[in-house]
């Protein structure tokens, strides 16, 4: 068998462009909106410790809700292979849209492949592009099972995230070392039992 892929092959890879639709970060409003709160909090924004903290601030949390845009490539499935395919402890860091705070962990992600197979690292890229967003973990799940099932079109999808909210850990409640697990399922994944707790028991959760 030779490994390197037939030249009319390589044309069958299809690539999709996938960019975000969500609104620009405002750096300036979101700069004067920091300011405004530094003072609010009993701090002086134009004390040279503090001068350049609005426009630091402004950018971290721009780079935290804007997801890199990606390609959606894909090869055809040419040796029917159907059985799971998982990327574990994908990292996913996301900021909770209660306390503006982040929540971190892990994502495992799979499918059960029909027509055509995914590039790898795309489910990553995949989780990444609705992490960055002000989220709770219920709906990132969803949507990033979602969105393979729709754009890839397998079988089966399985996402489970497993994560530490800092609004649990550092304030609040102070539950330090929390974690939440979700998950979300689609086709086989959720119809099928065996197909199921196979998925649950190799993302390491018990189904
Ligand atoms: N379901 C869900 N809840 C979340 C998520 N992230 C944060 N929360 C919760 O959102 C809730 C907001 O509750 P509130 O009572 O309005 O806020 P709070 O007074 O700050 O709540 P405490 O955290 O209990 O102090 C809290 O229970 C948080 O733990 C998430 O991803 N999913
Ligand atoms: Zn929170």
């Amino acid at each position: 068998m030779s490994l390197s892929p037939a030249p009319d092959h390589l044309d069958e890879h299809r690539r999709l462009r996938v960019v975000h639709e969500r609104e620009a970060v405002d750096l300036p409003a979101a700069q004067r909106a920091v300011a405004d709160l530094l003072i609010a909090l009993g701090r002086d924004p134009a004390s040279e410790h503090l001068a350049d903290t609005p426009r630091r601030v402004a950018r971290a949390y721009a780079e935290m809700l804007t997801p890199r845009e990606f390609n959606l490539t894909t090869f055809p499935n040419d040796e029917g292979y159907d059985e799971l395919v998982l990327a574990k402890s994908i990292p996913v860091q996301s900021l909770c849209e209660h306390h503006l705070l982040p929540f971190q962990g892990v994502a495992h992600v799979g499918y059960l492949p029909g027509e055509r197979i995914l590039g790898l690292s795309k489910l990553a890229r995949v989780v990444e592009l609705f992490a960055r967003d002000l989220q709770v973990q219920e709906r990132l799940t969803k949507q990033v099972a979602d969105w393979l099932q729709h754009h890839l079109d397998p079988k089966g999808v399985g996402v489970v995230i497993e994560a530490e909210h800092l609004c649990m850990s550092l304030r609040g409640v102070r539950a330090a070392g929390a974690r939440t697990v979700t998950s979300a399922l689609q086709g086989a994944l959720r119809e099928d039992p065996r197909s199921r707790q196979e998925f649950f028991a190799l993302a390491g959760v018990n189904g």
